[in-house]
């Protein structure tokens, strides 16, 4: 769509055989990642299939419980609501408002890439060839396209990529995630984070009685590739038994929601932001690049940022140009690499966030437990001007309208502070301090709670 939008050719070559295969996904859609959406037109297509969300309760192993209302903050800052929709629906969505379908090409496994004569070729596993002045990688985490950019660059020049860094992304949790049908005790709108020690479930429920869950599980070490565990039905069957009674929300235990599963995944949950992101012609992005846990609803927002930005970056380019050549080796170097450079800078602070939110909502260790259970609930708006800070800085697409919807947050918010990064740590520390008081006397001075409130309202300053 960016690129269609920006005048530029493009096939895409997909290896699924059918858009919206039905896996029990659903992705959570923040309002920089709808900015975009509605700066292409989609975003209204998507709000028939979801229900925004407007509350967010958070629930503790010990019974406490804690409600706020980050996720109507957040709409009321940026004039657009969260909303969490089943991936099938945005794939259908993205694809249905294409001006040309027949530049998906679908069962076209990607298996090679080559550089011959000023163009970039790619094979794919039927035989057929395809050739462009560049190719862009957005194949997920398992990305070919990634080994055959670390495969060009070793070609170049040897060792050029490390193996310190090909062997960097880890996993320490995986998720099993769903779809339910006809759970009661879950109000559509009101997500729920079901906080325990070596596990968390993330808990949408939608319109219709439908609920989207997330369990993530906490394994048993740090996994690396080769050596990551791979999972099947029975795996997901094993681990969902071992936390059945879990207690969600109001009553319903993880039981209710697991017996009424109409489709369910297990995956695992890789981590890792790498830093060669280009060889030649060929660029990556999306997931290939960057992988985060799920627990700040970031992955896809990010995906389609980078999206938008390459797109801005190339129009740019081609805008600056005073004939129709195509673009050289030299040009595209130097564009790939600022986007890189722009991009990972972007992306540090919303990946350590995803980092700690994961490790917090499963009790990683003391410091996160007493975190999550005596500084989280007193934090009021904290979160939500946390999470406005990623959103107000977030990409849009420069070459067309922005959505004429006025709201405050997007200037209110915008990047003028570096407290945020900076302090984390030493807020975090000093709530530990604050933490440990209150749960050695259990019973929580309120002086101590103000403290850690006006804190809170310190860092999201
Ligand atoms: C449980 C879970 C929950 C999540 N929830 C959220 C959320 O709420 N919000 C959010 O923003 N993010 C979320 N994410 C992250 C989000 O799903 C990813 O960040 C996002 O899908 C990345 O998009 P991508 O296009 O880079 O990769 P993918 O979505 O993985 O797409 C890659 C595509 O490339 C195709 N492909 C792969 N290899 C080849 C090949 N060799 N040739 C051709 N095609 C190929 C694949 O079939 C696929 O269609 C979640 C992730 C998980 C695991």
């Amino acid at each position: 769509h960016c690129l269609d939008k920006a005048g530029i050719d493009y096939v895409v070559l997909e290896k699924r055989k059918e858009i919206t295969h039905q896996e029990g996904a659903s992705i959570l859609i923040l309002p920089h990642g709808g900015r975009i959406l509605d700066q292409l037109g989609m975003f209204h297509s998507l709000s028939q299939y979801t229900e925004p969300l407007h509350a967010a309760h958070i629930s503790y192993p010990d019974g406490f419980t804690h409600t706020n209302r980050s996720p109507q903050v957040l709409t009321d800052r940026f004039g657009i609501p969260l909303i969490l929709v089943e991936r099938r629906n945005l794939l259908k969505v993205l694809y249905n408002s294409l001006p040309d379908q027949s530049l998906v090409q679908l069962g076209k496994k990607v298996v090679s890439l080559n550089h011959h004569n000023g163009q970039v070729t790619v094979t794919v596993d039927d035989g057929n060839v395809y050739e462009g002045d560049l190719v862009v990688g957005a194949d997920g985490v398992h990305s070919r396209v990634r080994d055959e950019v670390w495969r060009l660059s070793d070609a170049i020049r040897s060792g050029t990529v490390k193996d310190k860094e090909k062997k960097s992304m880890s996993i320490e949790y995986a998720c099993i995630f769903g779809i339910s049908n006809g759970v009661s005790g879950l109000v559509a709108g009101e997500q729920v984070a079901s906080l325990n020690k070596g596990r968390s479930f993330l808990t949408f429920p939608g319109r219709d009685g439908r609920v989207f869950w997330f369990l993530m599980h906490k394994l048993d070490k740090n996994y690396t590739y080769p050596g990551a565990p791979r999972w099947s039905p029975e795996d997901a069957e094993r681990i969902a038994a071992r936390y059945i009674d879990d207690h969600i929300w109001n009553g319903v235990q993880f039981k209710d929601i697991w017996d009424k599963r109409e489709v369910c995944g297990i995956t695992n949950l890789e981590e890792n932001i790498f830093q060669t992101w280009h060889s030649g012609r060929v660029l990556c992005l999306g997931d290939s690049m960057h992988k985060m846990a799920p627990n700040t609803g970031q992955g896809a927002n990010c995906a389609m940022e980078d999206a938008a930005l390459l797109a801005n970056y190339l129009r740019h380019y081609l805008d600056g140009q005073k004939t129709a050549a195509k673009p050289s080796q030299e040009d595209l170097n130097t564009l790939f690499e600022k986007f890189s450079r722009d991009r990972i800078n972007r992306l540090q602070s919303i990946y350590k966030m995803s980092r700690i939110v994961v490790r917090l909502h499963a009790g990683r260790n003391l410091f996160l437990r007493l975190m999550g259970r005596y500084y989280l609930p007193n934090t009021g708006d904290v979160p939500a001007n946390q999470a406005s800070k990623s959103i107000a800085s977030g990409i849009y697409l420069d070459y067309l309208p922005l959505p004429t919807y006025s709201a405050p947050g997007w200037q209110d918010f915008a990047p003028n502070s570096k407290l945020f990064s900076g302090s984390l740590l030493l807020i975090m520390s000093v709530a530990l301090l604050f933490g440990v008081i209150c749960w050695a006397g259990r019973d929580i001075h309120p002086l101590s709670m103000k403290i850690l409130a006006l804190l809170g309202n310190y860092v999201s300053q």
